[in-house]
C-alpha cells in the first residue's frame, strides 16, 4: 500500500512581499501569492491529484491558498480542518521586522541563526505585547502553556505531532487522501520529522511558495520518495529566493 500525502505552503503573503518576519501574524496573501495559489491547484490538477480532506492552520494566507486551490481542482465540497499546530514558526519579537534591515543590524549569521536554527529561539514576546497570542481570540480555548511566546524549528516540530499522531496519520492510514496548506517552517518541520532530516541538514532546507510537494508513504508511513511538481531550474531559483530574504541589501 502507498499512500500519497500532498504539502503546500501558502503563495506569497504580503509580508513575505515585503520581507517581514511574519510567524503568527494573519497576514494576507500578495497579487503574486493569489497567482502561485491558482497555479499550485493547476499543477496539483494537471498531475491528476485528488483529496478526500485537507488540513490548513489558522492564518488566513494558508487558509485563502487551500481555497482557492480546492477551486482549481473542483473539490470546493470536501471536509478542511484548521488547526493552529499547523501555524507558521511563532517569531517572538521578530515579528514584523524587515529581514535585511535585521541582517544589516545585527549580522547575517545572527539572522541564519534565527531563522534556521534548529533548537535556537528568536527573541521572546512579553505577554504585555499586543503581538502575544494570549490576546487573541482564536487561541482562547489554547491552555496557556501551549500559547508560544517565541519559537525555536524544534518548539514547531513538537507542537505540530500531536496533531499528526492522533489526526492527520490516522486519516492517511485510513485511506484518505489528504492535502495539507501550511507554512514554511511548519512544512520544515513536518519534512524534519517525516524524512528524520539531521539537526544539521534542516537548516538547509528551503520551502518555496505554491509549489506542492508531494509524499509517497509506506504503510507504516515512512517516506518511498518525495518530490516537488516543478522543475528542477525553477525550484532551487525558488529555494535561494527565500534562503536570499536573510541577506543584509
Ligand atoms: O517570516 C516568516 O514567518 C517565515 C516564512 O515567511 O520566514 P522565514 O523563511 O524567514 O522563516
Amino acid at each position: 500500500m502507498v499512500y500519497k500525502l500532498v504539502l503546500v505552503r501558502h503563495g506569497e503573503s504580503t509580508w513575505n512581499q515585503e520581507n517581514r518576519f511574519t510567524g503568527w501574524t494573519d497576514v494576507d496573501l500578495s497579487q503574486k501569492g493569489v497567482l502561485e495559489a491558482h497555479d499550485g491547484g493547476k499543477r496539483l490538477r494537471e498531475a491528476g491529484f485528488t483529496f478526500d480532506i485537507a488540513y490548513t492552520s489558522v492564518l488566513k494566507r494558508a487558509i485563502r491558498t487551500l481555497w482557492i486551490m480546492l477551486d482549481e481542482l473542483n473539490l470546493c465540497y470536501i471536509p478542511v480542518e484548521k488547526n493552529w499546530r499547523l501555524n507558521e514558526r511563532m517569531y517572538g519579537a521578530l515579528q514584523g521586522l524587515n529581514k535585511s534591515d535585521t541582517a544589516a543590524k545585527y549580522g547575517e549569521n545572527q539572522v541564519l541563526i534565527w531563522r534556521r536554527a534548529y533548537d535556537i529561539p528568536p527573541p521572546a514576546l512579553e505577554e504585555s505585547d499586543d503581538r502575544f497570542p494570549g490576546k487573541d481570540a482564536r487561541y482562547k480555548d489554547l491552555s496557556p502553556s501551549d500559547l508560544p511566546k517565541t519559537e525555536c524549528l524544534k518548539d514547531t516540530v513538537d507542537r505540530f505531532l500531536p496533531l499528526w499522531d492522533e489526526t492527520i496519520s490516522k486519516t492517511i492510514k485510513s485511506g484518505k487522501k489528504v492535502l495539507i496548506a501550511a507554512h514554511g517552517n511548519s512544512i520544515r518541520a513536518l519534512i524534519k520529522y517525516l524524512d528524520n532530516v539531521s539537526d544539521e541538514k534542516i537548516v538547509s532546507m528551503e520551502i518555496p511558495t505554491g509549489i506542492p510537494l508531494v509524499y509517497e508513504l509506506d504503510e507504516n508511513l515512512k517516506p518511498i520518495k518525495s518530490y516537488f511538481l516543478a522543475d528542477n531550474d525553477e525550484l532551487l531559483k525558488a529555494q535561494q529566493a527565500v534562503a536570499n530574504q536573510g541577506k543584509a541589501k
